[in-house]
């Protein structure tokens, strides 16, 4: 039950300060202006409140999806970053493999795949510089294809390739892996023995000999006996590289004058 002169329980003050200013028995009431000036400036008030509250929700919306809109552009950037990265990378690899290949290709013999005369030069700086350290010795033994002339005159200069590769493989078996074999120069070899004194070095040229002559050319010509001739020598302290080459030319030039298929030894 409603109180008289009380709103009923919920029920809006100012509907019921309304339902009360339009009754006929306050009509004549001196408080009754007034009260219609209160209500109309609450009215006012209320009205202005829920446009501010309106524009206020309105501007929530508009930030909220302003940054929506800048959490995607940023999303996308990102993936797009991640692409180019991907990319980039991917680029990178190419350059490191492609540099490589450079790099191989400027240090290798392009028919035998062997270290060429700047690998090995660089090769032979190095075992001085650390022979002068550790007082280690290497040898050098210049190896020379014989007769090869005769195999490209007879079976052309393709076959001849194919006799060079065969004996670039048959060398590099017999080596160590610190050793270094590189193509000199048309059919001469050039092989770096490091920390190797000339008596072992003599046993390792004795087995690369061996194994020219075991190569198979059955497939280009059955008669063909391949053998090769080399010049060996001991590196001294007190030559330059330069020497040590000239030298064992000398003694290769030796073996074939001594006829061939043979191992010369330089005098240290
Ligand atoms: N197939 C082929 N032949 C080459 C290559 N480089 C050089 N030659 C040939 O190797 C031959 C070397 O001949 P010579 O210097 O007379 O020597 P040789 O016939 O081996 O005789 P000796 O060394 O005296 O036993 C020449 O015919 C060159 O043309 C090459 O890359 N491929």
């Amino acid at each position: 039950m409603t109180e008289p002169g009380r709103p009923s329980a919920g029920e809006d003050p100012v509907a019921w300060l309304e339902s009360l200013l339009c009754a006929p028995e306050h009509r004549d009431n001196p408080l009754l202006p007034a009260l219609e000036v209160l209500l109309a400036r609450d009215r006012e008030q209320r009205a202005r409140l829920e446009r501010l509250l309106r524009i206020s929700d309105c501007s929530h919306d508009v930030a909220r999806s302003h940054t929506q809109e800048l959490l995607q552009q940023y999303d996308k950037q990102l993936r797009r970053l991640e692409k180019i990265t991907r990319i980039s990378d991917r680029y990178q690899q190419n350059l490191l493999e492609l540099n490589e290949r450079l790099r191989q290709a400027a240090l290798r013999d392009p028919l035998t795949g062997l270290a060429n005369r700047r690998l090995l030069m660089a090769r032979l700086q190095e075992e001085q510089e650390r022979q002068r350290r550790t007082g280690e010795v290497f040898s050098l033994a210049m190896l020379d294809v014989d007769h090869f002339k005769r195999i490209n005159d007879a079976f052309g200069h393709d076959a001849g390739d194919q006799v060079l590769c065969r004996m670039a493989g048959a060398i590099e078996r017999q080596l160590r892996r610190y050793d270094l074999c590189a193509r000199w120069g048309g059919e001469e070899f050039l092989i770096l023995l490091p920390a190797t004194p000339l008596a072992q070095a003599r046993q390792m040229a004795e087995r690369v000999m061996t194994a020219v002559r075991e190569i198979s050319l059955a497939d280009i010509d059955e008669a063909i006996a391949l053998t090769a001739s080399i010049g060996l020598v001991q590196w001294r302290p007190d030559e330059g590289i330069d020497g040590t080459i000239q030298r064992a030319d000398s003694a290769l030039i030796q073996a074939k004058r001594n006829g061939r298929d043979r191992l010369q030894m330089a005098p240290s």
